[in-house]
């Protein structure tokens, strides 16, 4: 395993047309290799363009970004574009001869079976997750270096998701395949992401590796009489309930642990707390571009 990036991105930022705002904007990231990255952010926030980015299907409007040529990336974007016309059979025959010299038929082939429809079924004649299923094992059997996956689950049940994602990652990790993947579902992101980008209004507003952010952030709980000590630290959220303070918080220095219990919070907890807090500093972690770096 080395460090070096798969996707560096520098300045990047992209407008949809000249009246429009900005959808990305000061993007700088650099993202490892074969790593498991997370890529989260409310509706609206950019990752679907990031995404674009990084597989060469849109250009930035300034900045760059690096990343690796088409022939080594894999792309499932939100609207899965099959031909409807085409068997399932008759698809992954396409992907075959798409991808001479590289396809991974035995890989395809078990994603598709998972799913218990037939091979001669038409594409048309699937529901939305069973299509899923065909988009990443045409992803998959593509034997990609890069596979970008923009929210891969959404609308699989959860047994499929919690099945495909367990193939998704092991996959991964047998063939040392780099993955971005964004999605809005918390808890599937834990345990299976070893790298975070955080996006914003289109700005990164945390990048680093999963266990370094998380503890890079407490959780600190004790009596709102005593708010003023958390001054020198960089505060994410804070809330009051009655006479009790509970706040995320990077610290910038021991805490009075006699006022102040401290544990580190899950990456959900970690998450929720940044995207209910817009205005809290951004953080990045590892090697980037100076500019994407905040308090
Ligand atoms: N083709 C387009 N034309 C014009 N504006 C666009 C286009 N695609 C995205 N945008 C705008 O760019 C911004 C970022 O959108 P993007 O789809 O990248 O967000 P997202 O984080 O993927 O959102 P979601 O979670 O809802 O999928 C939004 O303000 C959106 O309206």
């Amino acid at each position: 395993m080395t460090d070096h990036p798969v996707i560096e991105a520098s300045g990047l930022g992209v407008r949809y047309g000249r009246r429009r705002g900005w959808a990305l904007r000061d993007c700088s990231f650099r993202l490892p290799a074969h790593r498991v990255c997370a890529l989260v952010g409310p509706n609206g926030a950019g990752k679907s363009t990031l995404l674009a980015l990084a597989a060469g299907l849109l250009r930035p409007t300034e900045g760059t970004v690096d990343a690796p040529p088409r022939e080594e990336t894999a792309y499932v974007g939100q609207d899965k574009p099959l031909y409807p016309q085409l068997t399932v059979d008759e698809t992954l025959r396409m992907g075959r001869e798409l991808n001479p010299g590289r396809w991974d038929a035995k890989c395809a082939a078990r994603i598709v079976e998972e799913g218990g429809f037939h091979g001669g079924a038409r594409i048309r004649s699937l529901s939305g997750g069973q299509r899923t299923r065909v988009a990443l094992a045409l992803a998959l059997g593509k034997r990609p270096g890069l596979l970008l996956l923009d929210e891969p689950m959404a609308d699989l049940d959860p047994l499929a998701r919690h099945r495909l994602m367990g193939l998704l990652m092991a996959d991964a990790a047998d063939n040392g395949t780099s993955v971005v993947m964004s999605s809005h579902i918390l808890t599937e992101l834990e345990g299976a992401c070893d790298h975070l980008l955080l996006v914003d209004g289109g700005r990164i507003r945390l990048s680093g590796p999963v266990d370094d952010v998380v503890a890079a952030h407490h959780l600190l709980t004790g009596p709102a009489a005593a708010a003023n000590d958390l001054a020198p630290h960089t505060v994410v959220e804070s809330r009051t309930t009655g006479r009790q303070l509970t706040a995320l918080a990077r610290l910038h220095g021991p805490v009075d642990t006699g006022t102040w219990q401290t544990a580190h919070p899950s990456l959900e907890e970690l998450l929720l707390a940044h995207l209910r807090s817009p205005e809290a500093p951004a953080l990045a972690i590892g090697p980037v571009a100076a500019e994407a770096v905040g308090a």
